[in-house]
């Protein structure tokens, strides 16, 4: 295409949203007007499959959920007055726990204002509060916030030792939508005994957020915490950035939680829109479907030219990997669907793979995203006449041409600065377009059932352990593995026998090998 067709093809399909300042370039992925006839049946169906759920049909059928999220930033389109009533006044008790803790109304029993906040979570209870701190808090926030998203001692232990010295003003989020997640729940364990390590009542100084009556739930009440705000069995983990999960976490940080739901709904409103080419999610969703020919034979390689969206592709392989990676369809069968979504920021990343996006294996398609305003206060010049910023930008536009001259799509999206609103409109954008992509390959964006079967072997690991503790403290002298294996009624499992008495030993709690590392089978081994 001559450049004169390609900036015609850039002006046909060039989707603005007045009210966001938002732009949505699709015209470099390759698409043409047959291909986007041919799946307009499609888009039919998946613009009624989303009103229907927006109205709050059994969405997630598996679960025998409704899909809410849409309601969040809109109660009046909430199914029942009572939900309204619940989003509403729930919003209205974060804004004032916010605002009790920055004013010091409510203040830790020996200091008079909280100064940080440990927020424990993981998977959407930990990546959406995640980008949203990095995307919008200020430079000095009223409250600093610190994540615990794992089960890494060696993490819990850095978070805790930096906060040594102020544990004594530091607010603790524990966020669990089911309230019985493994990682957090041990994140809260160590943090608890911090507190109790200090003298520090832990009851006074911790907040859940979790589903009514979760297992979390009722140790807060049981315990007496701080606060307790609800997370709804209606709001997916990934999409609840804009319940509770998300939202105390940055009003404690001072982000203006309103102008990111206001966002959000704007952007709602626009992807309501029941019109392929007035409807930027749906354009997503025709790209992601081009590029990958409908079975995610490519992957999304999202580059925001921005250091405050780092966090954005991370977010985003959360809700649409979880979301549309899945084995089944809506009818039964085997599809094997899912797009892989990778990225870090751009210009950083021209210095790392972009060398292989441009020249190498073509199983991918970019997603760049454009931040029109430099910064707040004016540039330097770098050069003559030109800043820092100019090169982000030339950075940018340089790569997208790069690699659309070597048959490479991409996508760019542009917003006029990163604020609570575009933020807010940017994660709707995306939560939007994934609930279409799935409806146009019938697949149930909203469970998780492949996450289960890693969750139950962990849990058959741990069991094993301690049938193996066992038998070792009743063993009379030094055991082989195979020893060990059959005395556990475990023989199919001495490979994972083996790794667990290694990881004890290197942890020294108690496991003792003698032999020859190098030969598993010759090991022998006791517990001291
Ligand atoms: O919020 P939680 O119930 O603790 O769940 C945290 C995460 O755990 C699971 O592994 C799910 O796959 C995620 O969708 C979820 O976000």
């Amino acid at each position: 295409m001559d450049a004169k067709a390609l900036w015609q093809r850039y002006q046909d399909w060039l989707y603005f949203h007045e009210g966001l300042g938002l732009y949505l370039d699709v015209s470099r992925m390759r698409f043409d007007d047959a291909f986007v006839e041919s799946l307009r049946p499609k888009f039919e169906q998946a613009f009624a499959d989303m009103a229907e759920l927006e109205k709050g049909a059994i969405a997630n059928p598996d679960e025998n959920r409704m899909v809410g999220h849409y309601w969040l930033r809109n109660p009046d389109l909430a199914p029942t007055p009572e939900l309204t009533q619940e989003i509403v006044q729930t919003l209205e008790q974060i804004e004032a726990f916010a605002e009790k803790i920055q004013t010091g109304a409510i203040h830790p029993p020996r200091a008079n204002r909280f100064t940080d906040v440990i927020s424990i979570g993981i998977g959407g209870s930990a990546l959406g509060p995640e980008f949203v701190a990095e995307a919008l808090s200020s430079d000095f926030p009223p409250l600093k916030i610190h994540f615990i998203d794992n089960t890494d001692p060696a993490g819990i232990d850095r978070i805790l030792t930096q906060l040594r010295n102020s544990l004594a003003s530091t607010l603790v989020l524990v966020i669990s939508k089911s309230g019985g997640t493994p990682e957090p729940r041990n994140g809260m364990i160590e943090v608890k005994k911090a507190y109790a390590g200090q003298n520090l009542d832990f009851a006074q100084y911790a907040v859940a957020i979790t589903s009514a009556d979760s297992n979390l739930d009722k140790v807060a009440k049981s315990e007496g915490w701080l606060a307790r705000f609800p997370m709804y069995d209606w709001v997916g983990g990934r999409t609840s950035e804009m319940s509770a999960v998300g939202l105390v976490p940055a009003a404690l940080q001072g982000i203006d939680i309103r102008a990111m739901l206001e966002g959000a709904k704007e952007m709602d409103d626009a992807t309501r829109v029941a019109d392929l080419k007035n409807n930027p999610a749906a354009l997503l969703a025709l790209s992601w479907y081009y590029a990958g020919n409908g079975k995610g034979e490519k992957d999304m390689v999202v580059l925001p030219y921005k250091d405050s969206l780092l966090l954005f592709s991370r977010y985003l392989q959360q809700l649409v990997m979880e979301s549309l990676g899945k084995e089944k369809d809506l009818d039964g069968n085997t599809v094997y669907q899912g797009i892989a979504v990778y990225g870090n920021k751009g210009s950083t990343d021209q210095h790392a793979y972009v060398q292989q996006l441009r020249e190498g294996v073509p199983n991918f398609f970019a997603t760049l995203i454009e931040v029109l305003e430099d910064r707040k206060n004016p540039s330097p010049e770098i050069d003559p006449g030109v800043t820092a910023g100019d090169y982000l930008s030339g950075f940018l536009l340089g790569t997208r041409q790069a690699l659309y001259e070597n048959q490479r799509d991409s996508i760019t999206v542009t917003i006029p600065q990163v604020n609570a609103r575009t933020v807010g409109a940017l994660i709707a954008l995306y939560e939007r377009a994934v609930g279409l992509y799935a409806s146009l390959v019938n697949i149930n964006a909203y469970h998780q059932p492949g996450v289960e079967a890693g969750k139950k072997a962990a849990a058959a690991i741990l069991d094993l352990q301690k049938r193996v503790l066992e038998v070792l403290q009743s063993a009379k002298s030094a055991l082989t593995l195979d020893e060990i294996a059959e005395k556990a009624g475990a023989s199919q499992e001495i490979e994972s026998i083996y790794k667990i008495l290694r990881h004890l030993q290197a942890n020294q709690r108690g496991v003792v090998f003698q032999g020859n590392l190098a030969q598993p089978s010759s090991l022998k081994v006791s517990v001291s």
